[in-house]
């Protein structure tokens, strides 16, 4: 990575799209500095972190990886969760209660006596996203968060990271699927070649079409359909929903128009 600036606002969901090996997953890690910059300066929270004082980066952000297994250490899914709070030397009194609580958001609480390496992939992201929750960080980030996820298990993660947004948390993620970052973000960023090439809102980015094959990316289908369909002089849909909205605010238009011609 070189001459990266990049920031994330309290209350926002960011979205990191790019190519294989573009950096998303490198740029992530120096969040809750798993890395440290060779050169350069990571703040969280107005404190610079340094090889030393990790921790304090640890706390405020929360990882989620990609790799679940990396993060499930314990013999069940509870003591998992309750793992994190007693490294942080949260009282014992109050750790159960919280870490069923956060198994509870993520709706995994029937999974709280299974032993985590046999959980399928799915039931891992959510139990190693409890994880993170259950510590109250201000920022969580998620490594692909979809990866390998049915469209059931896709949707749940998708529902979480709304839920998370709303309750004032910042959300960091990396992603292959420009559907899903137009769904749940609030800004994209473009990497390539270990940088940041572009950012901005949603339909800012996925109708940049010089970024985006710069980037070597594809725009969601609905901004392809939008095009086709000569919808794009008036507007500019980005998910599905925006598409279907459209449609039918169009079809209505021209229905009433037909109403009106008939009566003349
Ligand atoms: N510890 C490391 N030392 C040297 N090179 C590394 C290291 N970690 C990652 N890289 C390299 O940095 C580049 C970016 O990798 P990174 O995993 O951040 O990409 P990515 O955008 O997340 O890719 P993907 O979408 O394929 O997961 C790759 O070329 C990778 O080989």
């Amino acid at each position: 990575m070189h001459d990266v600036d990049f920031s994330v606002y309290p209350n926002e969901v960011v979205a990191l799209v790019g190519g294989n090996g573009a950096g998303k997953s490198t740029l992530l890690e120096h969040l809750n500095a798993t890395l440290v910059p060779d050169d350069g300066e990571l703040v969280v929270e107005g404190t610079p972190v340094t090889e030393d004082n990790r921790q304090h980066a640890r706390k405020e952000v929360g990882f989620v990886f990609q790799d679940a297994d990396t993060q499930l250490v314990a013999p069940t899914v509870l003591d998992d969760v309750l793992f994190g709070l007693q490294n942080y030397g949260v009282p014992d009194s109050d750790t159960q209660e919280r870490a069923r609580e956060a198994l509870a958001t993520v709706d995994a609480s029937h999974l709280e006596d299974r032993v985590p390496h046999y959980l399928s992939g799915g039931e891992k992201r959510l139990v190693g996203l409890a994880g993170v929750l259950v510590l109250e960080p201000s920022v969580v980030v998620l490594d692909e968060p979809l990866a390998g996820l049915d469209p059931e298990r896709s949707q749940l993660i998708a529902d979480r990271i709304t839920q998370i947004h709303e309750e004032g948390i910042s959300v960091v993620l990396s992603t292959h699927d420009l559907e899903f970052a137009a769904e749940v973000a609030d800004r994209v960023c473009v990497m390539a070649d270990g940088n940041i090439v572009g950012s901005g809102t949603p339909q800012t980015v996925f109708y940049d079409d010089v970024l985006l094959e710069n980037a070597n990316l594809h725009p969601p289908s609905a901004v392809r359909i939008a095009r086709e369909a000569g919808l794009t002089p008036t507007a500019q849909p980005v998910t599905e929903a925006d598409l279907i909205s459209l449609l039918t605010a169009s079809a209505e238009e021209e229905a009433s128009q037909r109403t009106v011609q008939d009566k003349r």
